[in-house]
């Protein structure tokens, strides 16, 4: 291949601790490339609402029992809700691999994007019977929406977050996984991935939207901050305006730690499928604000979350409790 950037490099090492070797991309050999990335140290180490048990005053997007559906007329948009983060486990497992059984026959291949949080946690299911055997684990090509921009090996890490909870436990292709280059600045990581991004979407691993121009991944799995943000989207921040850059970053958030890189919303909004994975009472106010009636007069982060395709939320109860 005559042309790799940078972050398809330092992926192959990001990746070296994996126990699989081939890719089909192609990718360069990990020993080729020690020397860019420090190796890592770890020990490798709608409204379509479904109400699943008691819900109260939903109006009338309100379906009770087993998954039940109701559609109105914003029907790309289904809010889910759970009796408990477990039974949200469970269902967003599934809701996962039929999606990458979907992709993974149309296109030959499954783009799935994390957040950080705790949306990893609420991935475990994954890692158990039947999805375990039963996904085409080649298939997927995991990014991240946002990452902090720290060593790999740091608490903080996203990638650490996701390696450690689930990428370790699944036999993933190591160059199916597009982790940043961790040696370069803010503003190099997030240039770096968005051109890693280009070249995947030439090489047809990542769709384009034909309608906006922007990637379209095949699945989001996003999580919310208590303040409404998403990826590393903060309220009142001028990134939430950005509409030309694939990846952009930030040096100010508000969230610890203030460097970051992001995904912009043209990219998230170009996506096939975004699942919102909201758990918690401590987010109940956010949520009722992101899906209740009221009007807020500065919309939220979460609110500008509105994909090509279908977006799912997917709360459990104490989430959904003030709606
Ligand atoms: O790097 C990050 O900070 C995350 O990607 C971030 O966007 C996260 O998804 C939300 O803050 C929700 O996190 P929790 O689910 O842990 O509240």
């Amino acid at each position: 291949m005559a042309f790799l950037p940078t972050s398809v490099r330092s992926l192959s090492s990001s990746v070296r601790l994996f126990n699989t070797h081939s890719s089909p991309l192609h990718l360069p050999r990990v020993s080729a490339h020690k020397s860019i990335v420090p190796v890592h140290r770890s020990a490798f180490r709608p409204k379509d609402l479904s109400l699943v048990g008691e819900k109260k005053n939903l109006g009338s997007c309100i379906a009770k029992a087993s998954m039940a559906a109701a559609t109105t007329a914003e029907n790309k948009k289904k809010v889910e809700v759970f009796d408990t983060e477990e039974d949200l486990a469970v269902s967003l497992a599934k809701y996962t691999a039929d999606l990458s059984d979907k992709f993974s026959k149309e296109r030959g291949a499954f783009s799935v994007v994390l957040s950080g949080g705790s949306l990893i946690k609420s991935l475990r299911k994954l890692l158990e019977p039947p999805y375990i055997d039963r996904i085409e684990w080649s298939k997927w090509h995991v990014f991240w929406v946002d990452e902090r921009v720290v060593p790999k090996d740091h608490e903080d890490s996203n990638y650490k977050l996701a390696y450690d909870g689930f990428l370790s436990k699944i036999p993933i292709l190591p160059g199916n996984v597009y982790a940043i280059n961790d040696a370069l600045s803010a503003e190099g990581a997030a240039d770096d991935y968005e051109t890693c991004l280009k070249h995947l979407v030439n090489i047809n691993v990542i769709d384009l939207s034909a309608a906006s121009g922007f990637p379209k991944f095949d699945l989001m799995l996003l999580g919310m901050g208590p303040d409404g943000h998403v990826a590393s989207l903060f309220p009142g921040h001028p990134l939430l305006k950005e509409n030309e850059k694939w990846v952009t970053f930030i040096k100010d958030s508000p969230k610890p730690p203030p460097e970051r890189i992001t995904f912009t919303f043209p990219v998230i909004n170009s996506s096939a499928y975004i699942a919102l994975v909201v758990a918690g009472a401590g987010k109940a106010g956010v949520v009722q604000t992101a899906l209740g009636e009221g009007q807020n007069s500065d919309k939220l982060p979460v609110q500008e979350v509105s994909p090509e395709g279908e977006l799912t939320w997917f709360l459990d109860k104490g989430a959904a409790s003030k709606l």
